[in-house]
């Protein structure tokens, strides 16, 4: 890369050729049209110089003269050179031009976002173990768990994770180098470096970096750029240098990606995140509102209802806190309360009125409403939200469907009909004591289309 900027070239270029016209004696005329116009000093890298000029022509008679050139070039700098004359297009293809290298160097800026840290990310059981083995990425990289691969469903917190790393590192390393990546922004540096001949230069910057952060590699689809990546990727693990990666699936379900970075993914240590239970859910609520200047009450209660609503994923449960603010700004209530923030989320029926009612469209509905999954609420988790959907579905499979206990019991990962009756009870008693199961109640039924 040039060591010059660009005045200076300029002005490197003037003294060069009015040192080659005083010595060629060349016409005026024919000096300023072939030599003076338009050509420039481009770059000087090491011992080349590379000088551009507008036309072949221009090329051709400036090539008679290159002895010339370079001699009074050599004479200038006070070292010797050799000079390259280009059209300009020919530097596009050959050389790293400014807006290349500055879109690399865009690629490489620092892009950890300041609030993403370990302190603003609450800890619970679906996200303990990627919590623990990021912070040990910290400490002890490319140590243990390298690549340390962090998968699951969108939106609980993977990117937080690595920015966190990226904070951590920074500020309690900060000789160390860290860069922050999403993978479909690396497949565009690698492209790019290859068509505009800066692969050398990236595969550079890329090793130097101590600890490498690929979001969402699931998106690294180019071939080619996987076989670069591939061979980053060996050389930053030989190096010691810490590799953490995200995607959305485990790393041997990766489709599209290459079997031997398969592989190496799986090498390393493999942790999920899952949706945070109830009480985490609503742990990360409070922790969202920490920084919110808004003066407007928030009742427990409704915390209670977005932790619930929204638990399957973290973004929209953020996205619920901040909807129902801009609600409040926009209706101006005195107090954010649940019948308010019922009103704001409530949603239209999903299945038709006049369908016969089924175990399967309970179940479907109360998964709907909690954002669970089937299996989950059939499963025999006992984590809350989980936990509570179940004893809802249950009740309302008894409630309208009157069916016996045992036969619920199949319908629910073939549970004894004495738990089953304990769900259907503890949901009785919960509809006595919180408003926030009646109006969930409410919900389900209104989603189901009973009056
Ligand atoms: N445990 C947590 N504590 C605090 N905030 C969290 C937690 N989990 C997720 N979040 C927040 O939820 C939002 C979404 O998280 P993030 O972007 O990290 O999700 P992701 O798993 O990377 O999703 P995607 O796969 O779609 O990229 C962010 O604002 C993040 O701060």
């Amino acid at each position: 890369m040039s060591k010059f900027a660009s005045i200076q070239l300029d002005q490197i270029w003037q003294k060069t050729l009015t040192l080659i016209n005083e010595n060629a004696h060349f016409d005026d005329a024919v000096f300023n049209a072939w030599f003076k116009e338009d050509s420039s000093l481009y770059d000087i890298d090491g011992e080349l110089a590379t000088i551009i000029v507008p036309f072949k022509i221009n090329k051709q008679i400036m090539m008679e003269s290159i002895d010339l050139i370079q001699e009074k070039l050599s004479q200038v700098l006070d070292q010797p050179v050799s000079c390259q004359i280009l059209l300009r297009n020919e530097v596009d293809l050959l050389q790293p031009s400014s807006a290349v290298r500055r879109r690399n160097e865009i690629m490489f800026e620092d892009k950890i976002k300041k609030e993403y840290t370990f302190d603003s990310f609450v800890v619970g059981k679906n996200n303990r173990e990627a919590y623990a083995a990021a912070m040990s990425a910290c400490h002890y990289p490319g140590k243990f768990n390298n690549p340390l691969f962090i998968f699951g469903n969108s939106g609980l917190g993977k990117t937080h994770l690595l920015h966190a790393i990226g904070n951590f590192v920074k500020e309690n390393k900060p000789d160390e180098k860290v860069l922050y990546i999403y993978s479909e922004d690396f497949v565009t540096l690698l492209i790019e470096s290859m068509k505009n001949k800066t692969v050398e230069e990236v595969k550079e910057m890329i090793c130097s970096v101590d600890y490498l952060l690929i979001d969402d590699i699931q998106r690294l689809k180019q071939s080619t750029s996987q076989e670069i990546f591939f061979n980053l990727y060996n050389k930053l693990v030989s190096d010691n240098k810490q590799i953490v990666i995200t995607s959305d699936i485990h790393p041997t379900e990766l489709k599209g990606i290459e079997n031997r970075l398969i592989s190496r993914f799986s090498s390393g240590l493999s942790v999920s995140v899952g949706s945070p239970e109830f009480e985490t859910a609503k742990a990360i609520l409070q922790k969202k509102m920490e920084g919110r200047k808004e003066e407007i009450m928030i009742e427990d209660e409704v915390l209670d209802y977005l932790a619930t609503r929204f638990s399957s994923d973290v973004r929209k449960l953020e996205g619920s806190l901040n909807e129902l603010f801009f609600k409040a700004i926009l209706y101006n209530p005195e107090k954010i309360d649940l019948a308010f923030t019922q009103e704001i989320f409530k949603e239209n029926p999903v299945i038709a009125v006049d369908d016969e009612l089924t175990p399967k469209k309970i179940k479907k509905a109360v998964c709907e409403y909690y954002g669970l999954t089937r299996t989950q609420i059939e499963s025999k988790s006992r984590t809350k939200n989980i936990a509570n959907a179940r004893h809802i579905a249950v009740y309302l499979c008894r409630k309208h469907l009157e069916m016996p206990f045992v036969k619920i019991g199949f319908e629910f990962g073939n549970r004894d009909h004495s738990t089953i009756m304990a769900s259907y009870e503890k949901m009785v008693k919960l509809l006595k004591e919180k408003e926030t199961f009646q109006q969930a109640l409410l919900q389900i039924e209104n989603k189901l289309g009973i009056k």
